[in-house]
């Protein structure tokens, strides 16, 4: 095996190539992590501090994944001696008859610890919030934060630690498909018996050289801080919580909420859709209609921030048509796998998406069951997207 002879490569140093690339280093796999960017880098989906962590959803299977997914968020904070999970509650808050039932009811099946807070009792719990006409809210406990930028660089340093190579500041411009697959960067080629592309909002591009097209869409999410007009109101040392807004007539998407930590005094509130977007021209999109909606929102529900967001950062969500994410072989080239369509939920699950990609890619039996996740779902909605 030559220097540029890989077991496996691995296209993009997001959240979910990061765990890949670490789970094929832990079992002894010769790995190659591509990056287009010099990291870290912010031009992708996984950066910035924080992310939310939530065993709170209306499907079974995300629920049951969560489970063992805090496992793995801590096996890794302890083996880097590293804190990336601040337990902190989620609040879910919906109309009482809309999808806040379904959510209620998975976590409920699942016994996941969860508090149900009475209108009556709400703003006893929860200062600093009017709870909408028509809407119940509970809080699932076991919920928190996630450091998103220091997830990476702890996940790359273990990979590094375990003999995996990282080559940033290399865009993949070609992929030669075979038993042994052939990938050309900017500065370089290099080999493979296996491949996985974890691109995120490129992910299109990059499969276009294999010959497929996934119904993606990608998205640009205006990631907004909303001061406090009493400092401390909602900081995370006062036990705010984060939240979810389920959808309702006034927002037809979810909106949510993460404590006062990053930045002194502000607290991140985002709207989960936006306009769509080129990956490589993000910021000349400025459409700020979800401002719009979250500011109408503050003012009504959140009385104690000013209704005029203090910073804006951009992100990406890469959506598939049903919001699940895609893991699965490529349809015609079974030795490349493909991680992505994380729709704007992903990195909390990146531990076992990152030990799931390694299974597939090793043909391995799947530790879950990806018949949700599989790319032939589409199939029956737009046989032209294939
Ligand atoms: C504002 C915002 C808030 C979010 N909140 C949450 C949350 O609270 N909880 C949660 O669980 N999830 C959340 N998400 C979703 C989560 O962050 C994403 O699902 C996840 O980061 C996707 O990771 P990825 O690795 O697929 O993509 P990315 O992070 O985009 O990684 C893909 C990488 O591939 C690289 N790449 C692409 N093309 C090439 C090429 N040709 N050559 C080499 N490298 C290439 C890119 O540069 C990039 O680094 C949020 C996302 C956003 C944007
Ligand atoms: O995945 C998450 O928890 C966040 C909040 C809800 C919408 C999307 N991302």
């Amino acid at each position: 095996m030559s220097s540029q002879d890989y077991d496996c490569i691995v296209i993009g140093a997001g959240v979910q190539g990061s765990f890949t690339a670490y789970n094929l280093a832990k079992n002894n796999k010769k790995t190659l992590l591509l990056e287009q960017f010099v990291l870290p880098h912010s031009r992708g989906s996984s950066h910035g501090q924080t992310r939310i962590i939530r065993k709170a959803y209306d499907e079974d299977y995300y629920t049951h994944m969560m489970e063992e997914c805090y496992q793995l968020w801590s096996q890794l904070e302890k083996e880097a001696n590293v804190k990336l999970y601040r337990r902190t509650g989620l609040l879910v808050m919906g109309p009482e008859q809309g999808d806040y039932q379904v959510f209620k009811s998975t976590l409920e099946r699942n016994k996941v610890p969860i508090v149900i807070l009475p209108r009556e009792e709400f703003s006893q719990h929860i200062p600093h919030v009017n709870l909408s006409q028509g809407n119940a809210a509970l809080v699932d406990t076991t919920a928190g934060v996630l450091y998103a930028d220091r997830t990476l660089k702890t996940v790359q340093g273990q990979f590094q630690k375990l003999g995996g190579v990282i080559k940033d500041g290399q865009k993949v411009i070609d992929i030669t498909p075979g038993s042994v697959v052939t990938v050309t960067t900017v500065s370089g080629v290099y080999r493979a018996k296996r491949l996985v592309i974890t691109a995120g909002p490129w992910a299109n591009t990059l499969l276009s050289h294999t010959g497929l097209q996934l119904p993606l869409q990608v998205i640009k999410i205006n990631v907004c801080y909303w001061s406090e007009k009493i400092p401390g109101s909602y900081n995370v040392q006062h036990r705010f919580p984060c939240f979810i807004q389920l959808e309702s007539e006034e927002a037809k998407h979810h909106i949510y909420g993460l404590p006062s930590n990053e930045y002194p005094g502000l607290m991140k509130i985002c709207y989960h859709t936006g306009p769509e977007t080129d990956p490589d021209e993000r910021d000349r999109q400025t459409d700020r209609g979800d401002i719009d909606i979250l500011q109408r929102y503050i003012t009504r529900c959140f009385p104690g921030l000013v209704p005029i967001p203090a910073v804006v950062e951009s992100c990406m969500y890469t959506v598939t048509p049903d919001d699940h994410f895609i893991l699965d072989h490529h349809p015609t080239h079974s030795n490349i796998v493909i991680g992505a369509g994380f729709s704007g939920h992903g990195f909390k699950f990146g531990p076992i998406v990152g030990k799931l990609l390694c299974e597939l890619s090793q043909g391995e039996v799947p530790s879950y069951d990806l018949s949700p996740f599989r790319i032939r779902r589409f199939q029956a909605h737009s046989k032209s997207a294939l």
